[in-house]
């Protein structure tokens, strides 16, 4: 793994420069052609989409119940347990995010307040290939579920040989209420315009490949997106106690996900430094991901050193990665002076895969150094704010000459006059 040592500013500028985002001119306009022709085509734009790109002919995209239900009834009792067991936990933890409205009755002949509404259709966009997850989908459907999405439409690229039993099972056991095979950016795009036959949702959620993510961005604000979550990432911070092979291990579990995925160490010790560089490249010749794992340590993964223990922390706010681990003696006592990061793992046994299947909080996190801004994909994704008002003829009496000096101060009489009409004072 490459190694800096170097100053602090010096190492800011590396991490400024390896962390840009940036975006792809011919991919923003191919993807803008296929959401303009499955907005205005429908259907039959995303059967051509699907047959070019996927090389699957489809006269039907929605899946038959009686598949669904059979991956789930023959799927191996030991996958069934863990992912019951994610959905437990999962559910637990998303429950306490719910929040609720609030009713404010403290000014005499006032009631203003505040109700959440779940939204009504939400979308999912599941991965093809080997980027299917059967745990990303139990992550961004029961947060849903728990938030009273009323209909939750899965949609995923058709496969050759079928979609994984697991993705299925995993698809049912979230309580997912309709599954489409059809991917890429026609997919994004039937979803937030609908067709003839896929509906039209009111919000997108889901990871994707960079059509997917481009997709998303160019439909936001025709219908709500969660975020555009990139390639996987782990920063560690750990000082020289910590455990060189688990260290090189937790780095590998994210490496293999992507070529682009970066795995991150931050350190105050040249021994430990070496000592998981050299674990890496060890650990690495046994991986079955092995390509896709060597490629994100090497174009995209470093480790760097830095003098003061305090810059350990400087540093990683600034990378404000996906997942952070804190390798320290005492973990939770550094919570504070973390700013910025999707998610926190904290000592020795919460090691990254820990989060990714069963702890209970949400593995769908802001990446690219977007968590100085996002979070977590959670319950509150999938609810909206509506404010009431409600005033007696006193109260407004109250208040009138502020209502109508600002809105004649804005120059806008009509405002300043259905005021006054409370009080019969009529300009014909
Ligand atoms: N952050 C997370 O939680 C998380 C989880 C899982 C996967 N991921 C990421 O999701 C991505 C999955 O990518 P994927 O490619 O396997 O699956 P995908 O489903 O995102 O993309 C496949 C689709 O891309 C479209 N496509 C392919 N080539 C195209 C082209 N030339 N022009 C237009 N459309 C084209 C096709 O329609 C195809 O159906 C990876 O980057 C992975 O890292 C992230
Ligand atoms: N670590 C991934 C998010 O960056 C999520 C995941 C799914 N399965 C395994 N891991
Ligand atoms: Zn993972």
């Amino acid at each position: 793994m490459k190694i800096y040592q170097k100053s602090l500013t010096e190492l800011e500028q590396i991490v400024q420069n390896k962390t840009r985002q940036l975006t792809d001119p011919k991919v923003e306009q191919a993807v803008s052609q296929i959401i303009e022709q499955v907005a205005e085509n429908g259907d039959t734009a995303v059967r051509n989409y699907e047959e070019k790109f996927d090389q699957v002919k489809l006269t039907d995209f929605k899946l038959d119940q009686a598949v669904i239900d059979e991956a789930y009834e023959t799927l191996d009792e030991n996958v069934k347990q863990a992912l019951l067991l994610a959905k437990k936990n999962i559910t637990s933890f998303h429950q306490k995010e719910v929040s609720k409205g609030f009713i404010d009755s403290e000014q005499v002949g006032v009631l203003r307040g505040q109700k959440l509404l779940p939204l009504e259709k939400v979308g999912l966009y599941v991965p093809g290939g080997t980027a299917a997850y059967p745990s990303t989908i139990l992550m961004s459907a029961l947060p849903a579920k728990i938030a009273g999405v009323k209909e939750i439409i899965m949609v995923t690229p058709p496969q050759k040989d079928g979609i994984s039993k697991a993705v299925l099972a995993a698809a049912k056991i979230a309580g997912i209420d309709s599954i489409y095979q059809v991917g890429g950016a026609q997919a994004i795009a039937a979803l937030a315009f609908g067709t003839e036959t896929i509906p039209r949702v009111d919000k997108i959620v889901g990871p994707g490949n960079i059509f997917v993510a481009t997709a998303k961005k160019q439909v936001f604000g025709q219908v709500a997106i969660d975020m555009v979550a990139g390639p996987s990432e782990i920063g560690i911070i750990a000082d020289d106690q910590a455990d060189p092979k688990q260290l090189a291990a937790d780095l590998l579990s994210q490496a293999e996900h992507d070529k682009l995925a970066r795995p991150i160490l931050v350190t105050d010790s040249e021994k430990l430094a070496q000592a998981v560089s050299q674990n890496v490249d060890l650990q690495l010749k046994t991986l079955p991901r092995q390509e896709i794992a060597q490629a994100s340590v090497l174009n995209k993964g470093f480790i760097a050193i830095v003098k003061e223990p305090a810059d350990m922390f400087t540093l990683m706010n600034l990378i404000a990665p996906e997942h952070l681990e804190i390798q320290l003696e005492n973990p939770t006592q550094y919570l504070n002076q973390i700013k910025n990061a999707g998610s926190v793992f904290l000592g020795k046994y919460a090691s990254e895969p820990l989060g990714d299947y069963v702890a209970g909080p949400n593995h769908i996190l802001p990446t690219g150094g977007t968590a100085r801004f996002s979070s977590p994909l959670g319950v509150y994704d999938f609810v909206k704010r509506t404010s009431f008002i409600q005033y007696t003829k006193p109260a407004l009496a109250k208040e009138a000459k502020a209502i109508t000096t600002l809105a004649r101060v804005e120059g806008l009489e009509a405002h300043a006059r259905a005021i006054e009409s409370r009080f019969d004072k009529y300009y014909e």
